[in-house]
């Protein structure tokens, strides 16, 4: 094999060939080939009803696809469950209820890096391996800036903060890369600044694939963009790309968000 060749496959991480997902025949997402390189911050983008979500979760495997296939990292991983790729290094966050509202933003961050150790039902462990295990929340709790909420239970945290805290249970995890779903979703612009900070710190040695609206966000954090319109893909490339296409424009208005072009 020449050299050079073997670089554009493991350039790659994520790809789907063909992923189709229907519904009674409808098909949300048709035919879609979405490469994501490694290391890069790519978003997935589109008007309402484009398929974003349903893509995302045929991705996480919370969907089964109706065709085609998902490989990372060169396995193919079509038929697996979300908890076999999460071991691969493939992890999703945003998951609100990965968070318990009653314990300690310590405590769940603990949690998580016993999960991931394999021991989570080991209460008897050792006070020196807990020991251990708190300075290793605390020193994840300090690079998403809660240290000093690291005593307050996850329910009583605000709600950028809780965001902050399920990207540190999503750290510790250690993922090779993460899935984010609208990580800005809900959030004040102060939360929207300082998760837009955070996800391109965590970003370092990491691949980051968001499905995400807030188009202010997708313009300063991603490096590549596909752009999904009914169930396929419309555009894709950098922000400055796909935000002057005329096919992209067109999507968005046409989409009009109720407003009465349609
Ligand atoms: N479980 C389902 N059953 C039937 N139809 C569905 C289902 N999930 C999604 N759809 C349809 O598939 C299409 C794509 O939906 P999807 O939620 O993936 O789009 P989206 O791009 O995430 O939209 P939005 O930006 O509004 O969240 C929509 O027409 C939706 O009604």
């Amino acid at each position: 094999m020449p050299l050079g060749s073997s670089d554009v496959t493991t350039d790659i991480i994520l790809s789907t060939s063909g992923l189709t997902k229907e519904f009674g025949g409808f098909r949300a997402v048709n035919g879609v080939d979405l490469n994501v390189k490694r290391g890069t911050i790519h978003a997935l983008i589109g008007p309402n009803g484009a398929g974003k979500t349903t893509c995302f979760n045929l991705l996480t495997k919370f969907l089964p696809p109706t065709k085609g296939a998902i490989v990372y990292n060169g396995q193919d991983i079509t038929r697996e469950q979300p908890a076999e790729i999460a071991r691969k290094g493939l992890v999703r966050s945003f998951q609100i209820s990965a968070v318990f509202p009653q314990l300690s933003a310590k405590t769940n961050v603990r949690i998580a890096l016993q999960r991931k150790r394999g021991d989570s039902f080991d209460f008897w462990r050792p006070e020196k391996v807990l020991r251990e295990l708190d300075e290793e929340a605390l020193h994840l709790l300090d690079a998403v800036g809660l240290s000093a909420f690291a005593a307050l239970t996850a329910g009583e945290l605000s709600y950028g903060r809780k965001r902050a805290l399920e990207i540190a249970t999503t750290l510790a995890l250690d993922p090779e890369m993460m899935l984010l779903d609208e990580p800005m979703a809900g959030m004040g612009r102060e939360d929207v600044e300082r998760v837009e900070a955070l996800i391109r710190k965590v970003s370092k040695n990491r691949t980051i694939l968001m499905v995400e609206h807030n188009l202010s966000v997708v313009a300063s954090l991603s490096d590549h963009i596909t752009v999904l319109a009914r169930g396929q893909i419309l555009a894709e490339g950098d922000y400055a790309t796909v935000s002057k296409d005329p096919r992209v424009i067109e999507a968005y208005i046409g989409s009009g968000g109720g407003h009465g072009h349609h």
